[in-house]
């Protein structure tokens, strides 16, 4: 019997890189649980959870939106462990797009079956095919994933308007696949909840009103009382240290929204607790290296917010003003 068939599978690298590096920033697909270990339940936290729950059991997607480093992403993974599904954490980014979400082509296999059954006749027959890889988004809608959808506002409306027949329809549509069928039906445990920061960040694109009107948006603000029960659960640093450092992130910050611009948020806080803490630095106004770690973490912001053009000019600032 001299039957043979072979199968090949090849993959064109132009294509591969290129798909991995705008996809590549989806994260946690899947089954890969997430390290959640230190994050706090704070009384804002159970109300929000509470709040929020019963509108993503009702089938709703959520929308949590606010400044950088108000916890939105804790929170959105948070609520998302409520469920008893797989989490897949998808982040939004200007070159994402629907090969990304939904899929492409990836490379081609080929089939070949040579005959030479009879001695004198040699026939050669190969078949290819197009190889189709499935996007991030077809795997949590057809699985019943929860997808949180961070920043989703840094991809373009035209990729977001995935979303619109996802979300009204329950469908996915396969457009551009080269599938047999046109859309998919999407699983009715998929749940999905964006984040994003306000549109006069930069890097940011308007969002659409179709795709706001379908989603249940909710503001997230700082919250000192959180964030002091975060520093000291996450960082263990006492009440008083807590509060030190809140008090002088809270003077940039407010230094900041006076001019009308972003301050530093509870991730400057954790920097400052966790330096301090891990190399044994006094938590105390009267320490040097103390201020000094406050001033090298807050400068960026010092100099922004202080219209102070250098930064000794942002550290007199500094001095005066946190005393
Ligand atoms: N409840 C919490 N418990 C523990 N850590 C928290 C909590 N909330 C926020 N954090 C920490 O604060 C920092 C900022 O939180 P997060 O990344 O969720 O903010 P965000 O609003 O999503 O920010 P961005 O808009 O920049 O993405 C992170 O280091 C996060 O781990």
């Amino acid at each position: 019997m001299k039957k043979r068939s072979e199968k090949n599978t090849e993959t064109s690298p132009s294509k591969t890189s290129e798909h991995q590096s705008s996809s590549g920033r989806t994260k946690n697909q899947g089954n890969k649980p997430i390290n959640r270990a230190d994050f706090v339940e704070t009384e804002k936290v159970k109300e929000l959870t509470s709040r929020m729950k019963p509108y993503l059991q009702a089938g709703y997607p959520l929308h949590l939106t606010g400044p950088t480093g108000v916890g939105k992403t804790a929170i959105a993974l948070h609520l998302a462990a409520q469920f008893d599904k797989p989490i897949m954490l998808l982040h939004g980014n200007h070159e994402m797009n629907n090969v990304d979400l939904i899929g492409g082509v990836s490379g081609f296999t080929s089939d070949k079956l040579i005959d030479n059954f009879v001695r004198q006749v040699y026939k050669k027959q190969t078949e290819v095919k197009e190889k189709w890889n499935p996007g991030r988004l077809v795997e949590a809608a057809q699985k019943g994933y929860t997808l949180i959808y961070d920043e989703f506002s840094r991809s373009s409306p035209e990729t977001n308007n995935l979303f619109l027949s996802i979300l009204e329809e329950g469908i996915l549509p396969l457009y551009g696949t080269k599938q047999n069928q046109s859309f998919m039906k999407v699983h009715k445990d998929f749940r999905v909840i964006f984040t994003s920061n306000p549109e006069e960040y930069a890097g940011v694109f308007d969002t659409q009103d179709a795709l706001l009107d379908r989603l249940i948006t909710i503001e997230i603000e700082h919250d000192k009382k959180a964030e002091r029960e975060i520093l000291r659960e996450k960082c263990g640093v006492l009440a008083k240290e807590a509060d030190l450092i809140l008090k002088i992130t809270g003077k940039v910050r407010t230094a900041c929204v006076d001019e009308n611009k972003h301050g530093p948020s509870l991730r400057a806080s954790l920097m400052i607790a966790t330096i301090c803490k891990k190399s044994d630095i006094t938590i105390s106004q009267e320490n040097k290296k103390f201020t000094r770690v406050c001033k090298d973490i807050l400068s960026t912001h010092l100099m922004k917010c202080t219209e102070q053009n250098n930064l000794l000019e942002a550290e007199k600032w500094f001095e005066k003003e946190i005393s």
